[in-house]
This record gives structure tokens, sequence and C-alpha cells, in this order.
């Protein structure tokens, strides 16, 4: 078994130190950031500087969407998230879900010079995810059994072997993991699913997304998506959107004790939702 990589060391290292295995989903969806934000010169970077603000605290790593920052102001904005990020001392995993011909791989993998680890596609094969999987000191997070609810469509067909498809993606994934640096995303909606690939790859560790909005189960995400105390478990909605009913509550003239200033009521309900699940996920560690 290949030690872990200096990424998943540091990733224990905050996961240790922090007492959390809380990935914070930081998908700034420029529709949903309150409104007093928006005249700034990067609302999604000013919104994820409050979020980072009222979370950091709880969160084991940030774990931006691409797709929520694919344009030229949003790559800025993630440039100054990222950096906002590490100076709190958090790491960041890119969840990009790239993959392609080595050539263009190549140029997909630079994105890790600017964050920690990134999430992969293996649906192209090895030569696909080589130019991530030869960083050394980066993490590969594979796609392997996903969350969505469209995920059995491929990945749960049956081989010849009669085995599924997630199952040899997760054996591919352990094969690939010569630096140790490989993990796998296995969606917390498939608590089965997780805790049989938690037996079929005991030395991976998990990044486990589906929690809060998706209605995953925590405690099967907990159980079986750590590998020697090491993974992930994200939420991204439910902890950076929690404020969303006090705004309104507060814009309709609502009297509560979250009443108060709008631009910190969202902030302050994003720590708080970081903590709660920080706090819930942790009944569930040994
Ligand atoms: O199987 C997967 C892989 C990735 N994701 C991503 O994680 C977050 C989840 O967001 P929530 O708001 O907590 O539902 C989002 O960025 C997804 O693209 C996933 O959900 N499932």
């Amino acid at each position: 078994m290949p030690e872990f990589n200096a990424f998943f060391e540091r990733l224990r290292e905050r996961i240790d130190s922090r007492d959390t295995v809380v990935s914070v989903g930081l998908d700034a969806d420029i529709g949903r950031i309150p409104e007093q934000l928006l005249d700034k010169d990067l609302p999604r970077w000013a919104f994820n500087r409050r979020i980072i603000d009222a979370t950091h605290e709880y969160a084991a790593c940030y774990k931006p969407n691409a797709a929520f920052y694919e344009d030229a102001d949003g790559w800025r904005s993630l440039r100054e998230t990222v950096a906002y990020a590490h100076g709190k001392g958090v790491p960041v995993l890119l969840d990009a879900k790239r993959g392609d011909i080595g050539n263009t791989a190549r140029k997909y993998a630079e994105l890790l010079e600017h964050v920690d680890a990134i999430t992969a596609n293996p649906y192209m094969g090895r030569d696909s995810l080589e130019p991530f999987l030869s960083k050394p000191d980066k993490g590969v997070f594979v796609l392997c059994r996903t969350s969505n609810p469209g995920s059995a469509d491929l990945q749960d067909l049956e081989l010849d072997s009669g085995e599924p498809l997630y199952r040899r993606v997760a054996a591919l994934a352990d094969l690939w993991n010569e630096r140790g640096n490989v993990g796998l995303v296995v969606g917390a909606t498939a608590p089965d699913e997780l805790e049989e690939l938690r037996e079929a790859v005991p030395d991976l560790p998990f990044l486990v997304p589906g929690v809060g909005a998706q209605g995953g189960d925590a405690e099967a995400a907990v159980e079986h998506g750590l590998a020697d105390g090491v993974g992930l478990v994200n939420s991204s909605r439910g902890i950076i959107f929690a404020g969303e009913d006090r705004e309104a509550h507060s814009a309709s003239g609502g009297r509560s004790a979250e009443s108060g200033d709008p631009e910190e009521t969202f902030a302050k309900a994003s720590g708080q939702a970081a903590k709660r699940l920080r706090d819930r996920l942790n009944q569930y560690r040994g």
C-alpha cells in the first residue's frame, strides 16, 4: 500500500487539527448571491470571502465547482478565493471533473498549479488522467459512483466479469494510486455502494458529496468515506445558501434574532450550517 502523498498528509493534518471532515462546497451561483454583493467588482469573490470567514474553522477543505467560475471574472474570483482559503490554512479541491486525450489533459492538469486537488473523469482511461496522476504533491479524486439520480445508467452496468462498472473504476483507481495521491468520488446517496467500495479499496480516501441538499446518508458517508481517518464529506448549497430563508425573512420586515445587517446574515447562517454539519459528522467518526 503506498503511503499518502503530500496532499493527503496535509489533508490529514487539517482533519486532525480542526477535528472536521467537512468539505465546504463553494458553488457561488451568481443567481443566488445576496443582492447587496452584486455591485461589488467580483461578486462571487466577495461572497466567497464572507463564506470563508464564517466557515473556515469547520472546514477540512473548500471545494469550488469549476462550473460556477468558467468565465473571465469567474477565474479571477476563483484565484482570489483559493489564495484566501490558503491564507486561512485550508486546502482547496477544484471540482472540475476533467479528462481528455493526453495532450489536452496535460493542459487541464495545469489547473493543479493553483489548487491542491482536483476531481477527474476516468471515462477515457488511464492516459487521460496521467497528467493529473503524475503530479506527486497533488490529489486526484476519480469519479466512481456519483450521487445523481442517473448515476446507475452507466456506472451500474454489469461487466462480463459480473462486477458493476463502478467497481472496475475503483479497482483501476487503486492501481493508478502509485504515488498515494488518488481518492474516489462516491455519493452519499448510494450508501450500499459506499460500503461495498470501502471494502474493495480500503486504502483510498473518498470525497463523498450528496449530504445536505441531495439528502444523502451522512452516517454512511462518514462510516465508509474515510481511509485511515482521511476523507471528505461535502455539502455546498446546504452551507453557503443556508441564510436564504433568513434573508427573505429580514427583507420582508420580519423580526427575529437573525435580523440585522443583511450583509452578514447569510455569512452567519453559513457558519452555523458548517458547524452543525461538522458536529453531526463527528458523532459518526470513530
Ligand atoms: O457525484 C457527485 C460529484 C460531484 N458533485 C458535486 O458536489 C457538489 C454538491 O452540491 P450540493 O449543493 O451539496 O448538492 C456540487 O458541486 C456537485 O456538482 C455531486 O453532487 N455529486
